[in-house]
Order: structure tokens, then sequence, then C-alpha cells
């Protein structure tokens, strides 16, 4: 997880132009200009230009077609090599210290984003990172965890959890900074049924907007927008009763028509 500790003057205007251009809900949160990405040489994302406002956004597309990609370039883990990523007004790559304030970031795998020992820990340092001091950061992070009736978990080591309560955990570590973007890289991917359902109807309840990428469609459906990535570029974009059964079309088309994947 990259953070930030730096708090000065200069943050603190930007802090306060960004939360005055965040706050207003006519204004996109996110924009994209002609932007590509090469990654080790090879075109991953190629002229995205884009515009996002919605208050939960959906990203689907086949494995490698640049989904993850794109969404890094939203919270400053990747900087685009053309075109520029504006977020709440600001280039990214003037707000990349700033961005992890704003902008939280689940994983799709727990493990690769958890770094403490213990959940307690794992919530207080986000707090920490805030300016909260040690021992107030332990008090609030229990507080927290009790208001999402995890307060039992909190001495437990994070590597003891169920795949459920990690991911949990994972989401909580995020929220407690308070951020007014929630971007989730498939985070219900290795969930059972119940899990997915209880993380899917706390996501719902969120003030935060939320861009999600999933496969799973049906967790999308009552999204207000859903882009749909192909080979590094958007292929659709509008409401999920459009793009989702057209995407699934394409699936179907693509299983028929290559059933042993064969061709790339
Ligand atoms: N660090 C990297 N270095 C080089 N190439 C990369 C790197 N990360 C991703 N790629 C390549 O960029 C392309 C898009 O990858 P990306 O992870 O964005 O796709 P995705 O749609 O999120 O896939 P998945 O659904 O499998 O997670 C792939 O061809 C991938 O191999």
């Amino acid at each position: 997880m990259a953070f930030w500790t730096r708090q000065n003057k200069d943050t603190k205007s930007k802090e306060a132009a960004i939360a005055a251009d965040f706050d207003a809900s006519d204004k996109p949160y996110a924009v994209l200009q002609n932007v590509s990405l090469e990654l080790e040489g090879r075109p991953v994302l190629q002229d995205i230009s884009l515009s996002l406002q919605e208050a939960r956004v959906g990203i689907v597309g086949l494995n490698g077609s640049g989904k993850s990609s794109l969404v890094r370039l939203f919270n400053g883990l990747r900087m685009p090599t053309g075109g520029e990523v504006r977020m709440f007004g600001v280039s990214t790559e003037a707000l990349r210290e700033e961005l992890p304030r704003y902008v939280g970031f689940v994983f799709q795998n727990p493990d690769h984003q958890a770094i403490f020992p213990t959940v307690e820990e794992e919530i207080a340092f986000g707090l920490t990172q805030l300016g909260v001091a040690r021992a107030e950061a332990r008090t609030q992070a229990l507080a927290f965890l009790d208001r999402h009736h995890c307060g039992h978990l909190a001495e437990k080591p994070f590597a003891d959890l169920s795949e459920g309560q990690k991911q949990l955990i994972c989401l909580l570590a995020v929220l407690v900074m308070k951020p007014k973007l929630l971007i989730l890289d498939e985070p219900m991917s290795s969930l059972d049924g119940l899990a997915t359902r209880r993380i899917g109807r706390k996501l719902a309840k969120l003030d935060q907007k939320i861009l999600m990428i999933s496969h799973d469609l049906d967790l999308l459906r009552n999204f207000d927008r859903v882009l749909w990535v192909d080979e590094g570029k958007i292929r659709m974009d509008s409401v999920p009763g459009d793009v989702l059964p057209a995407y699934e079309a394409d699936l179907e088309q693509r299983a028929e028509r290559d059933p042993e994947g064969l061709q790339p």
C-alpha cells in the first residue's frame, strides 16, 4: 500500500480544492483524456477517454483485457504513458501523494493488502496515516470494529481469519480512512455465496462512490453504469441493462467459436 504523511500548507489548500470539486455532484470525479498505458513496451490501454461521476460504476472484461491496469490509474498506482488522468479535477501526476486519502483500493487477494499481524493493527494503521497518534488510533480502531460488528476479531491474527473475514477487514481498513471513492478489484472472487452477499450488502449502504471490477455480473446489475474493457479499449459504456447482455452474448460466441480456448 502506498501512503503519505506530509501535511503542509500546500497539501491543505490542495485538499480543500479537491474537496470542493468533489462535493459538486454535477462534476465528474475522474476524467481520462486520450489515456494510454504501456507496460514493458507492450500497449495495455489505448486511447481511453472517459468521465465518471455515477455513484456505482462496474467494469467487466476478459482476463488480461486491462481492467486492473485501468483502475490502478485512478489511485496513482499506475501513471499513464500517454494522455492525462484527472481525479477530483487534479492530474494524478500532481496528486500522487494525496490520492490514497481520497481513493481507497481493495485488492482481489486480501493477503496482498494486509500488512500487519493483527486486525486491530491493520485498522489502526490507516488512522495513523491520517495523523492520529498510535494510542488514540487503537482506541478508534476498536470502536470502528465494534460499530461494524467485528470487535471480536480485533486481537486475532489476520492470517487466522476466514477468506470472508479477511476481505471484510480489508474493506474496513480502507473505509476507516473515509475515502471519497472506493475501488474494488474483484473483491468477491474467493468468497462463498454468503460472504459475497454480506459484503455486497455492506457496499450497497456506503455513501462512497464505488468503482468495481467483477466477473460475477449479478453484482453489477443494479449499478448505474458499466464499462466493458476489451483488448485495452472501452468496447461498450452504458447502463448494465445494455452492457451486460451484450457482454454475455460475446462470451457465448467466443466459447462457441473456440470451445477449447486454443485461440489467444
Ligand atoms: N506489471 C506488468 N508488467 C507487464 N505487463 C503487465 C503488468 N501487469 C499487467 N500486464 C499485462 O497487461 C495486460 C492487462 O493486464 P490486467 O491485469 O490489467 O488485465 P485484467 O483485465 O485486470 O485481467 P484479470 O481479469 O486477469 O485480472 C495483460 O496482458 C498483462 O499481462
